[in-house]
């Protein structure tokens, strides 16, 4: 079967976007994504998103795979790209006022819109803090997990826990250059505390408006950035008092504007999307 794509990437995040919109069902399977994803045999990419068809009270939904085949319930720098995508799927490119998708996700109804100046800005809905909606052991269920200590690699860390519908485990260091991302990356992932496994985010704080951020992300590995991952850290940020709520998170394929606003209480995320090539597999 000949596969259309087209490469999308958000700071360096890249995705093969699947036009969809015809079908309600992924066109692809999760072991066909791992095989598309691969760097060297495959095309190349940290997922896979398809825009699928709208609901009654949205105008797309949106399905994202890991590299690794598992699906997350949601992707930031994912829905940058593919706002953009959806945008070139209806000769949209020339805009001359923003433009607001309404994208049903396994998270929930998130909104990016389209700015003038070639960013997008992107409504990431609000917070999840309880343990059970992590979801992790590391505290009751009912309870917030903010600064508890936890074991890895016979260290102690101090971490803090956020879902932004998928699961983000944050905690702050001295110098995030110095963190061995790929020894203690998988540790994290896979601990015992993390039924669904999570994501997670070493953070440097430069000062209370700008972070630094290494990830090591569930089902794909050390990207150069993640969305939710961001939005989590400046939420974990401001539960630790280390952050304002409006953060610039410079990640390693640059830098993301996050916004936990004090007046609907919803992460607010504003970032590039950048088209690549498209093609067939
Ligand atoms: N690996 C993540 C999904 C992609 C999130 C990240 N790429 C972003 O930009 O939010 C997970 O399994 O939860």
């Amino acid at each position: 079967m000949t596969i259309q794509f087209t490469k999308y990437h958000g700071l360096g995040n890249d995705f093969i976007l699947i036009d969809n919109r015809h079908q309600s069902e992924p066109l692809i399977t999760p072991e066909q994504a791992v095989e598309l994803c691969d760097r060297n045999f495959g095309i190349g990419a940290d997922g896979v998103i398809f825009a699928l068809p709208r609901t009654s009270t949205t105008d797309y939904t949106m399905r994202i795979f890991n590299s690794d085949g598992s699906e997350p319930q949601m992707c930031g720098n994912g829905i940058r790209c593919l706002a953009k995508f959806i945008a070139e799927l209806e000769n949209r490119q020339q805009i001359t006022d923003p433009v607001s998708y309404k994208i049903d996700t396994l998270a929930g109804v998130i909104t990016p819109q389209l700015q003038l100046d070639g960013q997008v800005k992107v409504d990431m809905g609000l917070p999840r803090l309880l343990a059970q909606e992590i979801p992790t052991t590391l505290a009751t269920a009912d309870e917030k997990v903010i600064n508890i200590s936890l074991e890895v690699a016979g260290q102690s860390w101090n971490v803090t826990c956020v879902s932004m519908g998928n699961p983000h485990c944050i905690t702050f260091v001295e110098d995030v250059s110095a963190i061995k991302l790929g020894e203690i990356g998988p540790l994290f992932e896979h601990h015992s505390v993390f039924p669904e496994r999570t994501n997670t985010e070493f953070i440097q704080v430069v000062n209370r408006n700008y972070i630094k951020m290494r990830v090591w992300e569930r089902g794909a590995g050390a990207t150069l950035a993640c969305g939710t991952g961001a939005c989590a850290s400046v939420v974990a940020g401001v539960l630790t008092g280390n952050c304002d709520f409006v953060v610039t998170v410079e990640l390693p394929g640059g830098c993301l504007d996050i916004e936990w606003s004090n007046h609907d209480q919803h992460l607010y995320m504003t970032g590039p999307a950048q088209r690549v090539f498209s093609g067939e597999y």
